[in-house]
């Protein structure tokens, strides 16, 4: 697969496009990257991908934008397992969110990309204020010579799969909708880094998970099975959080308890696959309390997993 960064960094062949932020690449994401492919196979062109850094509401309201489902590194993965052969990474800036969409159109789509084929989304808009849409497209691929397709709403049972909603679901503590919309289990990736070695002293020493960004779609106490280094599937209790109970005011921590396990993980890169939320961090009166609970936490974990066999078959697909 060819990582572009800009459009006018030599995309110099004509090319089936489709458009977008690809957060989590969900069930939606995969349908539309099926389309595209089938197209760019038709027609003997590559099937390209034009997507933005930062997203555009990252952007716009840097503040108030929600947490990615997936890191870029990720993201260029999954679109290059869904079969995409080229992906450009449009720096969303002030003089690109400037353009309009006649311009957006003739110098991006047309110029740049060299676009024949273009598939989108059914709420696609572009430009300026968000000016440009479907129709608009397709008047303008008459006058270029670009075909524009429109591809129907993707759902799961009866609601349209979109990375607002996988990050709503992540959010109330839905995990298994959250796996439904995304088509497999969310993963947070990280190398493991030393945390303060408290955890060892009450009998649950963790693997601490580094973050590059600060925020995450969700929290609490999760079933998750753990991938990466001497790990292949195993089975852990994870905490996002901030660790009330040993101080106030720390950093948000991604950790894990592998159960069954004892050796040495710093330095490790880790993914963690996040099954189903147990409960809510809690800010408990002492060590032994907290000791206590994830105790529990733990059989918690092994109940659900023995309940629920149906994750063999889907963590043996995404392992
Ligand atoms: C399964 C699990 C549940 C946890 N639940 C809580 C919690 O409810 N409240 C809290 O303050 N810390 C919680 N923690 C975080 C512990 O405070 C943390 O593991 C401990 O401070 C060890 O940190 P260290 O890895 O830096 O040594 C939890 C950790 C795990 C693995
Ligand atoms: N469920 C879906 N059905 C059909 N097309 C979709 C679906 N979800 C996204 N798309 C299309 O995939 C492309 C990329 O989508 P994008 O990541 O920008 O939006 P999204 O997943 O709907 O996220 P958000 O919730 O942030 O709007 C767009 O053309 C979009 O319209």
């Amino acid at each position: 697969m060819r990582i572009f960064r800009g459009i006018r960094a030599h995309i110099s062949e004509p090319c089936v496009l489709t458009i977008g932020n690809f957060d989590g690449v969900h069930l939606g994401h995969k349908a539309l990257l099926a389309r595209v492919r089938a197209k760019a196979a038709e027609l003997g062109l590559p099937a390209t991908v034009l997507c933005f850094e930062p997203h555009p509401r990252e952007y716009f309201a840097p503040d108030t934008a929600p947490p990615r489902l997936c890191s870029m590194w990720r993201k260029l993965a999954l679109l290059q397992a869904a079969g995409v052969d080229q992906i450009c990474v449009q720096p969303f800036n002030a003089d690109f969110a400037d353009l309009d969409a006649d311009t957006f159109i003739r110098q991006v789509l047309v110029e740049g990309m060299q676009v024949r084929h273009l598939m989108i989304g059914d709420d696609f808009r572009f430009g300026r204020g968000r000016n440009g849409d479907f129709e608009a497209l397709q008047e303008a691929g008459a006058r270029y010579g670009f075909s524009v397709e429109a591809m129907g709403t993707e759902e799961v049972a009866g609601e349209r799969v979109s990375s607002s909603a996988v990050r709503e679901a992540l959010q109330a503590g839905q995990i298994e909708h959250a796996t439904r919309l995304l088509g497999e289990p969310f993963v947070v990736e990280g190398w493991v880094q030393h945390g303060d070695k408290i955890g060892r002293t009450i009998g649950f020493p963790t693997a601490n998970i580094r973050m590059r960004q600060q925020t995450l779609p969700l929290s609490g106490i999760f079933a998750v099975t753990v991938d990466g280094g001497p790990l292949k599937h195993a089975v852990g209790a994870a905490s996002i959080g901030y660790r009330p109970t040993i101080a106030e005011g720390l950093a948000l921590r991604v950790e894990v308890f592998i159960l069954d396990y004892s050796g040495d993980l710093y330095g490790e890169r880790l993914s963690v696959r996040f099954w189903h939320k147990l409960r809510d961090e809690k800010k408990y009166d002492s060590l032994d309390a907290l000791k206590a609970a994830i105790g529990k936490d733990c059989d918690d974990v092994r109940a659900w997993f023995a309940t629920h066999p149906e994750y063999l078959s889907l963590r043996e697909q995404h392992g």
